[in-house]
């Protein structure tokens, strides 16, 4: 069974071919990367499953059930939550403020129980307060629950953003960039929190950067340039693609880390 299908998708700007006919099956429990060099595509997709685009052509279906064209609330509904490449926390608002937004669409008292503050509302937000709690140990978060989100690290405002989304007990997350800014050791610790994830049954699409994350974290990739799909499969097999070397890794800089990388796996 595949989380997301994804099938001919196509998003013009004006006269740029952002995504042109992509195709993408992302198994159900994976870690699944999505590669490419700037520009290629990736965030764009992103937003059309999320629904924060609507595609010009295409289908997407999340576990089975077409959502191509749905708005965003509708699809978070259907248990797809993302994190942003631009980090997009709420100014003036806590770690555990921000961390509890993510649960709102899942809870259960009115709007009349909050305004009178009803017992029921009071466990909830209880309940709310507690899993939000959890979240920010389990995600890491070195800064008190009591700061201000803007005020905290780079890496520490990615791992809030990262704990809103999972408070929407989402089975799906798309993370865009999670690891930017963060070191080796941050990062493997957000590898190793996908892998726990994972575990317990979600499917992970990572945007990423980070080579030797994907290497080590992801079991399948998809490699894009200029809007469309350029390889599928492990990202040793993508990487032995002349093709994928030569769009995603024509950076010197990059080229450097892909040769260190296989010469590693050759070791
Ligand atoms: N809202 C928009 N309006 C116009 N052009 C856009 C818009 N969003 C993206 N683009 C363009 O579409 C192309 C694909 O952008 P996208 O952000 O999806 O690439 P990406 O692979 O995520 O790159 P990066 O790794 O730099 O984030 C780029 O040329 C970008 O400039």
């Amino acid at each position: 069974m595949n989380a997301i299908e994804v099938e001919g998708l196509v998003k013009t700007f004006g006269g740029l071919r952002a995504v042109a006919e992509v195709d993408l099956l992302v198994p159900e429990r994976s870690i699944y990367g999505l590669l490419g060099p700037n520009g290629a595509g990736k965030t764009t997709v992103v937003n059309m499953i999320s629904g924060f685009l609507s595609p010009d052509r295409g289908v997407i279906r999340v576990h089975g059930r077409e959502t191509h064209g749905l708005p965003p609330y509708r699809i978070a509904r259907e248990g797809v939550a993302r994190t942003y490449q631009n980090i997009r926390l709420f100014p003036g608002m806590t770690v555990l403020e921000t961390v509890a937004t993510g649960a709102y669409h899942r809870r259960r008292s009115t709007i009349l129980g909050a305004v009178l503050l009803s017992r029921a509302e009071r466990r909830e937000r209880a309940e709310v307060t507690a899993k939000a709690l959890a979240l920010i140990e389990r995600v890491g978060i070195t800064a008190s629950p009591g700061a201000l989100a803007e005020t905290l690290s780079y890496g520490d405002q990615r791992r809030v953003e990262l704990s809103r989304a999972l408070a929407a007990e989402p089975r799906v997350l798309l993370l865009d960039e999670p690891t930017a800014g963060m070191n080796d050791a941050e990062s493997r610790q957000i590898g190793e929190l996908l892998l726990g994830l994972r575990a317990e049954g979600l499917t992970l699409v990572l945007i990423e950067h980070n080579m030797r994350l994907v290497e080590e974290f992801c079991d399948e990739v998809t490699v894009m340039n200029s809007g469309a799909v350029l390889a599928v499969g492990t990202l040793a097999a993508c990487l032995e693609q002349p093709d994928v070397r030569e769009a995603y890794f024509g950076k010197r800089s990059d080229a450097r880390r892909i040769e260190t990388l296989r010469r590693a796996r050759r070791g």
